[in-house]
């Protein structure tokens, strides 16, 4: 996997699952994160092939949840995101999925008490040992790059020392998300920050925070000597912020990311979250659109919102016998 002169999707819990990162590849995302997946939950999964749909699926043994969906079109971008407190317990759940994605990456950035209080997501930015245990672990058992994500500490000395410890690991990319872990999404990511990781370093660092148009691109590379760049947000709201061409209206956006959830037959509670999302950046959830989508309670619902429903019915027959895609 290479790291330099990417875009990338970035990690976004109840967002990034299949659907949403081939939206974003279709756009011209070269990289793609899933959600950030807790390791507790993929040790207990195991693989299966869904020749119906045409995924791969890790499901939760003895359930029919399906804890991460992907697929043979995405393999080599498709980078699984784990929360982790525990290298033994990373390097069993990464076992179990590093040959069907691109890379591994940790997440180490997410300030969320759930994350936080499980010593996971920003706790790791405290624990600088243990960091150096997770991914060295990972990086001696894996064939497959590992990479970890994480935000800005205290002072730009302190990130780039954890930085540097970080490289030592040996780990493919380093993104750094510009915001420190008490920061609110609206306060501005600090660019220079991200750039004084990027000259310390040698491994590829990329960048994240703040990117809404396709021309951020170019100037958090400017500003940060980054070669690859993350965007959550801007996608969020608009998947096709990738595509050079310039952004797709987004009531084409969400019908093919609709039409891409029949297609994959995504989890309902994962298409509504994401629809909502996109709907209130531009809209009201309040307005008759915003209101169906929170009533529906199935795809074939979200279907007949988005007048869909022929796409439904064509790909729920083609169900009946396996699909190859
Ligand atoms: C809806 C949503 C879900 C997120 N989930 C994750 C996650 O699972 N893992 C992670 O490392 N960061 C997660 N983040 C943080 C983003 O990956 C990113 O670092 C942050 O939003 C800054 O990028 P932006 O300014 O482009 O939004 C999430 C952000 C959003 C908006």
């Amino acid at each position: 996997m290479e790291y330099e002169n990417k875009l990338v999707l970035a990690p976004m819990v109840r967002v990034g699952t299949l659907p949403f990162r081939l939206l974003a590849a279709d756009y011209g995302a070269d990289i793609t994160y899933s959600e950030e997946i807790i390791d507790h939950k993929m040790v207990k999964c195991e693989r299966k092939v869904n020749e119906y749909i045409g995924s791969t699926d890790f499901v939760e043994k003895g359930t029919d949840n399906i804890v991460f969906r992907t697929c043979s079109q995405e393999r080599d971008r498709v980078v699984f995101q784990m929360g982790t407190s525990d290298a033994v317990r990373a390097l069993k759940a990464a076992q179990i999925v590093c040959k069907d994605v691109a890379a591994v990456d940790i997440n180490m950035g997410c300030p969320k008490s759930f994350s936080v209080s499980g010593g996971m997501g920003a706790a790791l930015l405290t624990k600088p040992d243990l960091i150096s245990d997770i991914l060295t672990t990972l990086r001696r058992n894996l064939d497959t790059p590992v990479t970890c994500k994480i935000r800005l500490l205290e002072s730009s000395s302190a990130t780039v020392e954890l930085a540097r410890r970080i490289e030592k690991t040996g780990v493919s990319a380093l993104a750094v998300h510009g915001r420190k872990v008490p920061d609110r999404p609206r306060d501005p990511a600090k660019w220079n920050e991200i750039a004084d990781v990027v000259s310390a370093l040698s491994i590829p660092v990329i960048a994240n925070g703040d990117v809404f148009e396709y021309d951020d691109f170019e100037r958090i590379k400017v500003a940060t000597g980054a070669s690859s760049v993350m965007v959550a947000r801007g996608a969020l709201w608009n998947a096709s912020i990738f595509s050079p061409k310039g952004k797709a209206h987004w009531e084409d956006v969400k019908r093919e990311y609709v039409r891409k959830s029949i297609s994959w037959d995504n989890d309902v509670k994962s298409t509504k979250h994401t629809l909502k999302e996109m709907i209130m950046h531009y809209s009201c959830l309040e307005f008759p659109e915003g209101k169906a989508v929170i009533k529906s309670e199935n795809l074939a619902d979200l279907a007949k919102v988005y007048g869909e429903e022929e796409y439904y019915r064509l790909v729920s027959n083609n169900r009946f016998s396996p699909t190859r895609r």
